[in-house]
C-alpha cells in the first residue's frame, strides 16, 4: 500500500504532533488573545520575594481514585467537520512504534502502518480527542463498509478501509456518529464529578382501627394507634469521602416506612433515616430532565460534618382513637400514612482546595504536586497522564496547611472540546490561587501560557481573574534555559513576574508555593473580613420547602375543565393529600370525604360553574361522579366515585 492518507476532521484545525513536550507546540491559532490585557491580579503580582516559610515537603495526600484503564477510551465521533487532522502528517505510528505498550492506547497501527512518513514521534495520544472522518485531501468520497447484515463495520476508501472494530474494538457506531450515550468521558471520568441520584422519604405507616375489649369493661372505647413517621432523607459531608464515584453503583436512597399502628393506642415504630454521604465541595441540584439543563441549586456543601435535612419522612396516619369525639365516641375510621415526597438530584462536585495548578500537558504539573505534598500522582512523558484530579495537601512551619490540587492537562481549543476540555475546570472555581506551570523546554513558552489563560477565560471570566502565579518549568534542561529570557521579559511586559524552577530537581518549587501560600492567605484575609456581611445558611430550606407544601390549606384548591368538558378538575396541594391519606376501607371516611368537599367548598365551587349530572369531578387520584342532590346542595352533591380509586 502507498502512502495514503487518512484524514480525520476535528473541531479546529490542530496539527496534534505539537502535544508532545518535546515536540514544536503549534502556532497560534486564528484565536486572537491580547496578551496586553491585565487583570487587577496581574498587577497584584508584580512579585515579590518568597516568603521566608518553610516547606515540610511530603504532607498528606489524596489520590482521589485510581485512573481509568487507557483503553477505556474511545472516540466520539463528529458530524459537520469543520477542519481536519491528517494522521499521515501526525507522526503518530513511529511515535506508536517507539513506545511501549502503545497499542493500549490506539488499535489502529494494524491497518495503519505503512500510511506514515515516519517522521518522529508525536507523543500525541489520538484516542482522547475526538476524531472523525471526512474526505479531505481527494474529491473521492470516503464510504462505510457494511457487512452481511447491513452493520456499518468500517470506513474508508478502497484498500484504505478501517475496521471500526480495530478503531475502537467496543464503540457501537451509527455511521459515523457514536450514540449519544457513548459519547464523552469514560464512565470513571464521568462519575468522578457528577452523579445523579433519587432520593425518597419514608411513607407514613397507617394508624388502625382498634377498640379496648377487656374483662370487666364492656365498652372500652377506640383505641387503634398511629402509625409510625416516616424516616427522613439528609445529606452528610463525609470529609474522607473524595469523589462521586460511590453514587455510580448507588443511585437510590429511599427512607424506611413508618411502621403501622397498634391497638391499645400503641403508635407504629419510625421509619429509618438515610443518610447520603457526598464529599466536602458537592453541589446539590433539582434534576430537571435529560435536556441538558441545569435545575436550581439546593445546597452547596463544603465542609466535613455539615448535614441538611433534605426530606422529612411522610406523616404517621391516624388511628381511630384520634378521631373519637363527643358525637362519635367509636369511629371506625383510621387514615393511611402520608406518602414520603420523592425527587431526582444531580450532585456535582467542585473541589475544596486552595491552589489549583493548571497549565498544558506534560508541562510537570503533577512533578510539581509530587515534589510539594505527599500525593503520588501518576507522572509520564506523554500528554493527559492525569486523567483526573488529584489532591495534595503541603504543610508549612506553624500548622498551616494548604490544599493544593494537580488538574489535567489544558490544550488549546479545550473549550471546543480538545483534549479534555473543559471537563475538570470546574474543579478550580473554589481555588483562591492557580499556579500556571509551564513547560520552559517547549519551543513557544509563552503562546503555551497564553493558550491555557485564553482558555480560563473561556471557561469562566470568573477564573481568569483568580491570583495566579506562574512558574516556568523544566529549567534543568538546556532548551528551558534559552527560553527563559525572552519568556520572563514578555511576562514582565504584561506585568507579571514569573519564577523559574526544576520540579525533577526540586529547585526553585520552594519559592513557588511560597508565594502561592502568601495569596492564599491574603485570600482568606479579605474573605474574613466580609465574613461578617454573609448570612448563615439554613441547610435544612428544601425540608422546609418540602413541609410547607405539606401544610397547604385543604380549601385551597382550582378546578378547570378539560378539553372535552365533560371532566372536571379539582387541584389542591391539600386536598390530594387528604385523599392520599383517606383509607377508603372503612366506611366513615367516605361520608368525612364528603363533609371535606362540602366544607372547603369544592361542591358550592362546582354547582357555581355549572356541573351537571352525570359530569365526571376527578379530585386528586379520586375518580367521581356527580349526581345533583333533590335540594341541589349539600355534601350529598358528589355522592358516588366510580369504582376504586384511579391512579
Ligand atoms: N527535565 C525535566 N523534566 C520534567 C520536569 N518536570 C517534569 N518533567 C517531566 O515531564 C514529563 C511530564 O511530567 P508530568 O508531571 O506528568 O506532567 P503533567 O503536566 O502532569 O502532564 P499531564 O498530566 O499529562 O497533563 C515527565 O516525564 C516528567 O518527568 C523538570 O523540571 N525537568
Ligand atoms: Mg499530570
Amino acid at each position: 500500500m502507498g502512502c495514503t492518507t487518512i484524514t480525520f476532521g476535528v473541531a479546529l484545525s490542530f496539527n496534534p504532533s505539537s502535544l508532545a513536550a518535546n515536540k514544536p507546540f503549534p502556532k497560534r491559532s486564528n484565536v486572537p488573545i491580547n496578551p496586553k490585557k491585565k487583570t487587577s491580579q496581574n498587577r497584584k503580582l508584580k512579585l515579590k520575594k518568597a516568603p521566608a516559610l518553610s516547606v515540610h515537603e511530603g504532607g498528606e495526600a489524596t489520590t482521589y481514585t485510581c485512573l481509568p484503564p487507557k483503553d477505556d477510551f474511545y472516540l466520539p465521533v463528529q458530524k459537520n467537520p469543520i477542519a481536519e487532522v491528517k494522521l499521515s502528517e501526525s507522526n503518530l505510528l513511529e511515535h506508536l512504534k517507539n513506545e511501549k505498550g502503545s497499542e493500549e492506547r490506539l488499535n489502529f497501527e494494524a491497518e495503519s502502518e505503512e500510511e506514515s512518513d515516519g517522521s518522529g514521534s508525536s507523543g500525541f495520544d489520538y484516542d482522547r480527542f475526538e476524531l472523525y472522518e471526512v474526505g479531505s485531501d481527494s474529491d473521492e468520497e470516503s464510504e462505510d463498509y457494511v457487512d452481511e447484515d447491513g452493520a456499518i463495520v468500517g470506513f474508508g476508501r478502497g484498500e484504505d478501509y478501517l475496521s471500526y472494530e480495530n478503531f475502537n474494538g467496543d464503540d457501537v457506531f451509527d455511521g459515523c456518529e457514536v450514540k449519544e450515550k457513548e459519547k464523552g468521558l469514560p464512565a470513571v471520568m464521568r462519575c468522578f464529578d457528577r452523579a445523579k441520584i433519587f432520593i425518597k422519604a419514608g411513607d407514613g405507616g397507617n394508624g388502625v382501627v382498634a377498640f379496648r375489649r377487656e374483662k370487666f369493661v364492656p365498652l372500652g372505647g377506640p383505641s387503634g394507634g398511629d402509625g409510625g413517621k416516616g424516616g427522613n432523607v439528609y445529606v452528610e459531608v463525609d470529609g474522607s469521602m473524595n469523589s462521586l464515584l460511590p453514587f455510580r453503583k448507588s443511585v437510590h436512597f429511599r427512607a424506611g416506612k413508618g411502621g403501622n399502628g397498634h391497638g391499645r393506642n400503641m403508635i407504629g415504630p419510625r421509619g429509618e433515616d438515610v443518610v447520603v454521604k457526598v464529599p466536602p465541595g458537592t453541589v446539590i441540584r433539582e434534576a430537571v430532565g435529560n435536556g441538558g439543563l441545569q435545575g436550581n441549586v439546593l445546597l452547596e456543601l463544603l465542609h466535613p460534618g455539615q448535614r441538611a435535612l433534605l426530606l422529612p419522612g411522610g406523616r404517621g396516619g391516624r388511628g381511630n382513637a384520634s378521631f373519637k369525639t363527643g358525637m362519635n365516641k367509636a369511629p371506625k375510621i383510621a387514615e393511611n400514612g402520608e406518602e414520603g415526597h420523592e425527587m431526582w438530584l444531580e450532585l456535582e462536585l467542585k473541589l475544596v482546595a486552595d491552589v489549583g495548578i493548571v497549565g498544558a500537558p506534560n508541562a510537570g504539573k503533577s512533578t510539581y504536586l509530587s515534589v510539594i505534598s505527599a500525593a503520588k500522582p501518576e507522572i509520564a512523558n506523554y500528554p493527559f497522564t492525569t486523567l483526573l484530579p488529584n489532591l495534595g495537601v503541603v504543610s508549612f512551619d506553624y500548622d498551616a496547611t494548604m490544599v493544593v490540587a494537580d488538574l489535567p492537562g489544558l490544550l488549546e481549543g479545550a473549550h471546543r472540546g480538545f483534549g479534555l476540555g473543559h471537563e475538570f475546570l470546574r474543579h478550580t472555581e473554589r481555588c483562591s490561587v492557580l499556579v500556571h506551570v509551564v513547560d520552559g523546554s517547549s519551543p513557544q513558552p509563552e503562546y503555551e501560557f497564553d493558550a491555557v489563560r485564553l482558555e480560563l477565560e473561556m471557561f469562566s471570566p470568573e477564573l481568569a481573574e483568580k491570583p495566579f502565579l506562574v512558574a516556568f518549568n523544566k529549567m534543568d534542561l538546556p532548551e528551558a534555559q534559552a527560553n527563559w529570557i525572552s519568556f520572563r521579559d514578555k511576562l514582565l511586559s504584561q506585568g507579571i513576574e514569573p519564577f523559574c524552577m526544576s520540579a525533577v530537581k526540586r529547585e526553585g518549587t520552594h519559592e513557588v508555593i511560597c508565594a502561592a501560600h502568601r495569596l492564599v492567605q491574603e485570600v482568606r484575609d479579605a474573605r474574613r473580613e466580609g465574613a461578617s456581611a454573609i448570612f448563615p445558611v439554613n441547610l435544612n430550606h428544601v425540608a422546609d420547602m418540602v413541609q410547607k407544601q405539606r401544610t397547604a390549606p385543604i380549601n385551597e384548591f382550582e378546578i378547570s375543565r378539560d378539553r372535552t368538558g365533560e371532566a372536571w378538575h379539582v387541584t389542591g396541594a391539600g386536598l390530594e393529600r387528604f385523599i392520599q391519606m383517606t383509607n377508603w376501607r372503612y366506611i366513615d371516611s367516605d361520608r368525612r370525604f364528603q363533609h371535606v368537599l362540602e366544607a372547603c367548598g369544592v361542591n358550592k365551587s362546582l354547582i357555581k360553574l355549572g356541573v351537571k349530572e352525570g359530569d365526571t369531578v376527578i379530585v386528586g387520584d379520586m375518580e367521581l361522579v356527580w349526581h345533583d342532590a333533590p335540594e341541589n346542595s349539600g355534601p350529598t352533591s358528589v355522592r358516588k366515585w366510580t369504582g376504586d380509586t384511579v391512579r
